[in-house]
């Protein structure tokens, strides 16, 4: 991908996806987007690259994913155990997700987008999603706890290397 010095700052929304329309107007003319959060404030810059790679490499669709540590179970309305799914087959997704333009615009221009994540908005055109290992020091900053072992890490704390499973 072409290096660029130049970095524009465009208005958000309330929702992701409003957030994504604006970037997909704000740059008509990019080959491809990497969608990330904010709150996911200590991603790895080696993360972004890795990602980036992907695409270049012919990927449509790329998202990082970690192994999940917990067992996950499914629930029903009152929180009673519907199921028990298979955990070796159940990834954490983190971002940035990357996509190719034309895959994101696609994703975009279907009606009705609701997901949790731009991925979801891209499965559901039946586009492959490659995953790619994570970096668990893109963890989101969204609690209290967070917030802690984040200050952690940037008190020096150099962890890189030493949370990985
Ligand atoms: C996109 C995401 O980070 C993938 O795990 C996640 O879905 C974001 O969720 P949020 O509730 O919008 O923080």
């Amino acid at each position: 991908m072409p290096r660029s010095d130049a970095v524009r700052v465009i208005v958000g929304g309330i929702e992701r996806t409003d957030s994504v329309r604006a970037g997909l107007v704000a740059a008509p003319d990019a080959a491809y987007f990497l969608v990330h959060d904010a709150a996911r404030a200590l991603t790895p810059p080696e993360l972004i690259v890795r990602v980036a790679a992907e695409l270049e490499a012919g990927h449509s669709a790329v998202v990082p994913a970690v192994a999940v540590a917990d067992t996950i179970k499914s629930v029903d309305a009152a929180g009673v155990v519907t199921g028990t799914p298979d955990r070796s087959g159940l990834r954490a997704i983190q971002t940035p997700q990357g996509f190719t333009a034309d895959v994101l615009r696609a994703a975009y221009a279907s009606a009705g987008v609701a997901a949790t994540d731009d991925a979801g908005l891209v499965e559901r055109l039946g586009v492959a999603v490659r995953t790619i290992a994570g970096d668990p020091l893109a963890f989101k900053i969204t609690t209290p706890l967070d917030l802690r072992l984040a200050e952690a890490v940037l008190a020096g704390s150099d962890l890189t290397g030493t949370v990985a499973r």
